[in-house]
């Protein structure tokens, strides 16, 4: 998978240097291309903005720039990715989705966002698919912390990425759709807290319902919306959870 982020501060991507999304980067998974936006102006100021039309405060990201950074970034099948506060949440089955695509390209805005034409444009084009998401409800000051977000969620997914892919449908908001159950690990002991009896057990039938009832109690409680979305699908629940 090819991925583009275009900013103007492209050192806010420096950690897909690290960890996970850095190894995927270095074994050839995932080619990862970072640019500077103002690399496409053409004036001596390298401006990226102006006032907006219609008044109000902060500026507008121009449509000129974009245009010519992102002619240069998009190609035929590429994904065009808009990360804005008023965009379709972001969620692990869109990340799925997005893991199974070869192109993504992220345009990340800052001031008051960038003209509405860009998108409306790249909508337009043959072979283009574009989005605009967010990553919650809160106001951040510009894409780059939504691009990173979006890159490490779909990132780890690709083949060969996570070492054991077992752990993906066991995770919050994975395949199984709960949150996932807490874990534990030595002492088996500490601060007066014991690890629970059954995952010492070595009885492992047991260990699985256990954590099955936890999963379930623990989406009951923090996220009953997760838990409606499960009971609307028929093979979600088998008689081992009633
Ligand atoms: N995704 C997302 C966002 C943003 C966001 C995204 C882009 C820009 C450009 C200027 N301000 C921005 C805020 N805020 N909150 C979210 N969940």
């Amino acid at each position: 998978m090819r991925v583009d982020v275009v900013s103007i501060f492209p050192d806010y991507l420096a950690p897909l240097d690290l960890s996970l999304v850095g190894k995927a980067r270095t074994a050839g998974l995932l080619d990862l291309r970072v640019h500077d936006l103002r690399d496409w102006t053409t004036d001596r100021h390298r401006t990226v903005d102006d006032t907006p039309f219609g008044g109000g405060a902060g500026m507008v990201m121009r449509p000129d720039v974009w245009g010519r950074a992102l002619d240069d970034v998009l190609d035929d099948g590429a994904h065009l990715l808009l990360p804005t506060p008023s965009g379709a949440p972001l969620t692990q089955r869109t990340a799925e989705a997005l893991a199974g695509e070869q192109h993504l390209v992220v345009a990340c805005g800052r001031y008051e966002g960038i003209d509405a034409r860009v998108a409306e444009h790249y909508a337009t084009r043959p072979g283009v698919t574009v989005s605009e998401f967010s990553i919650g409800d809160y106001v951040l000051n510009g894409g780059e912390v939504a691009a990173l977000v979006l890159v490490e969620a779909v990132a780890r997914l690709l083949p060969g990425v996570v070492g054991n892919p077992e752990s993906l449908v066991e995770e919050s908001h994975g395949a199984a759709g709960l949150l996932e159950y807490p874990v534990f690990t030595k002492p088996p002991s500490w601060a007066e807290l014991d690890v629970p009896e059954v995952l010492l057990s070595g009885h492992h039938a047991r260990i699985a319902r256990w954590r099955r009832d936890q999963a379930l109690l623990r989406t009951a409680a923090r996220r009953p919306d997760m838990l409606d979305a499960l009971a609307a699908d028929p093979g979600a629940f088998d008689a081992h959870d009633l």
